[in-house]
């Protein structure tokens, strides 16, 4: 369960007193989520999720984050907002912890993915992709490709404990994608902007049929646009044994492109992104199931999904292979 530290009656009324939202009527640990600690709080005011950010975001990063989910809000992308108390300030300390309130989004997410799904998806990635063109503030993606060597040189000594010849075959794919990984800046580049980075179907909330917001911008960064596509190919459009569905990647892509057209470059390259973005969820899963302390609640998530992932990209002959004439 991802509530790493518990909040004490006596912190948690002083921290809510620096809000307008009245006294305190509930507040309940969220089992779900992998990376902070969150809390469904109630107050007279209303509902609203209290997160204190744990080991893996950087203190220095959260003006972009919280900033970020003002902008896209103002831009009407469904997301949450940072609650700002009586003295203007959003990010403040519990527990030793950064800590901020948000507003609570209504929805849930798809337990089963439908194509349905995967086309109100991509129209909500562009959608995403174009209102945050002008977010002024800008983070660079330290789990792109310069920050994937060192991951897998943490991990490499143990990586056969999962899978016999991973750490092998996993630096030989390291090797092709340093050499090939496209540019973001110079003659042909990718465009590139902010993206969410870990657009997962735990992050997309639905009200019926329709998708009602997303959630957990703690990745969100300024890469290639066609990553965050490539991420979500992989994360939507494989079926739970393991096959790849051209259906729901043929929805994910055409509704994405009425909003926002990808470009001949950036379809070429989606087999390659496709690859460096299920190397990057193999290696924070490896890394954190090798380094999973014993009795924490907190499952690990299994990075050979990733491998199968990857070994099906580095078949596909080109972005026909995603389900496109
Ligand atoms: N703004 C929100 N509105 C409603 N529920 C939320 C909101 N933020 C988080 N949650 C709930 O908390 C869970 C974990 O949040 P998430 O941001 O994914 O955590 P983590 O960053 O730890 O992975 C979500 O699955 C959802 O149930
Ligand atoms: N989406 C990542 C894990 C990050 O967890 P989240 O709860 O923050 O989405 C993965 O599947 O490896």
């Amino acid at each position: 369960m991802a509530v790493y530290t518990e909040v004490s009656d006596e912190d948690l009324n002083a921290f809510i007193a620096q809000y307008p939202l009245g006294g305190v009527l509930s507040c309940k640990g969220i089992a779900e989520g992998v990376e902070n600690s969150n809390y469904l709080l109630v107050t007279e005011t209303g509902p609203y999720i209290l997160t204190l950010y744990e080991k893996r975001v950087n203190r220095a990063d959260l003006p972009f984050f919280l900033g970020l989910m003002e902008h896209l809000s103002a831009k009407g992308v469904g997301c949450p907002v940072p609650l700002h108390g009586h003295d203007g300030e959003a990010l403040r300390e519990l527990c030793g912890r950064p800590a901020v309130l948000v507003t609570f989004l209504n929805g849930m997410w798809p337990r089963r993915i439908a194509p349905y799904h995967c086309q109100a998806l991509g129209e909500a990635m562009a959608g995403l992709h174009l209102a945050g063109a002008d977010f002024t503030m800008a983070r660079p993606n330290n789990l792109s490709v310069s920050g994937w060597r060192p991951l897998f040189e943490a991990c490499a000594d143990r990586a056969h404990e999962v899978k016999p010849g991973l750490a092998e075959a996993l630096e030989s794919e390291l090797d092709l994608l340093e050499a090939h990984w496209p540019s973001a800046t110079g003659p042909g580049a990718l465009p590139s902007g902010v993206i969410h980075a870990d657009l997962f179907p735990d992050n997309v909330f639905f009200r019926g049929r329709a998708l009602s917001g997303l959630i957990d911008f703690y990745f969100a960064c300024t890469d290639l646009l066609a990553y965050d596509v490539a991420i979500c190919l992989n994360a939507w459009c494989f079926e739970p044994d393991g096959a790849f569905n051209a259906t729901k990647a043929r929805l994910l892509l055409s509704s994405y492109r009425k909003v926002r057209p990808l470009s001949d470059s950036e379809l070429e390259a989606l087999p390659l992104l496709a690859r460096g973005g299920s190397l990057r969820f193999l290696l924070t899963r490896l890394y954190d199931l090798l380094n999973h302390p014993p009795g924490a609640f907190v499952q690990p998530k299994n990075p050979l999904e990733y491998w199968n992932k990857l070994r099906f990209h580095q078949q596909v002959r080109g972005p026909g292979d995603y389900g496109l004439e």
